[in-house]
């Protein structure tokens, strides 16, 4: 199949959508989307994202087209080229690393302003919660990252791991309602 083909493949209907998983690198943009996949397996063999990843994900009757993009700092600058058309946007942070928790801030706040995402979705995944005592709770996070000051968009924060999948299944329900794509499994 050529690229044209492959794009054309991904054009919406009325069940699908467009989702971007954006976040820090290291955060478990990749192994999120894997685990999503139902790839589970092969997150422990993830390499930094130098690009984008696309994958399909069906759930029940609804086609989630998700670009996970690269987190690194010499990525960021493109994650733009990515926000034309997006449905949502799912915002990784690792739960563990409080050290960038203030990083992790500043590039959600920058990408909320962009116009191109303007008034969609943002589900913000607390990940890695299955390290117990080191991860920061939603509430914490919600707190440190000032989610409650998020105006003209529904938002919200779910705690998950990608290594177990607690949670990512929740995180997508909420997406899909705010979407109104009604998950008929
Ligand atoms: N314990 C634990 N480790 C995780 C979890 N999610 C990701 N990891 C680990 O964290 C590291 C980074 O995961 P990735 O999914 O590659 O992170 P990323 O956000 O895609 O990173 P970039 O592609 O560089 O932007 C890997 O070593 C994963 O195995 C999780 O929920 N729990
Ligand atoms: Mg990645």
């Amino acid at each position: 199949m050529g690229l044209l083909d492959f794009i054309r493949g991904l054009r919406k209907s009325d069940k699908e959508a467009r989702i971007l998983i954006l976040g820090l690198d290291n955060s478990g943009k990749t192994c999120s989307l894997k685990c999503l996949a139902g790839e589970k397996e092969e997150i422990s063999t993830v390499m930094p994202t130098q690009g984008f990843n696309i994958k399909s994900v069906q759930t029940g009757n609804v086609k989630l087209n998700v670009w996970d993009i690269g987190g690194q700092k010499a990525i960021r600058p493109y994650w733009p080229n990515y926000y034309k058309n997006a449905d949502a946007i799912i915002y990784v942070v690792d739960s563990t690393d409080r050290n960038r928790f203030e990083e992790a801030g500043f590039e959600l706040d920058c990408l909320l302003k962009d116009e191109n995402l303007d008034g969609i979705p943002c589900l913000v995944f607390a990940n890695k919660q299955d390290i117990p005592l080191i991860a920061a709770s939603a509430a914490e996070i919600a707190k440190v990252l000032n989610l409650h000051a998020i105006k003209g968009r529904d938002w919200h924060i779910q705690a998950c791991s990608a290594k177990t999948g607690q949670g990512l299944d929740e995180g997508i329900q909420w997406v899909l309602g705010k979407l109104d794509l009604v998950d008929s499994k």
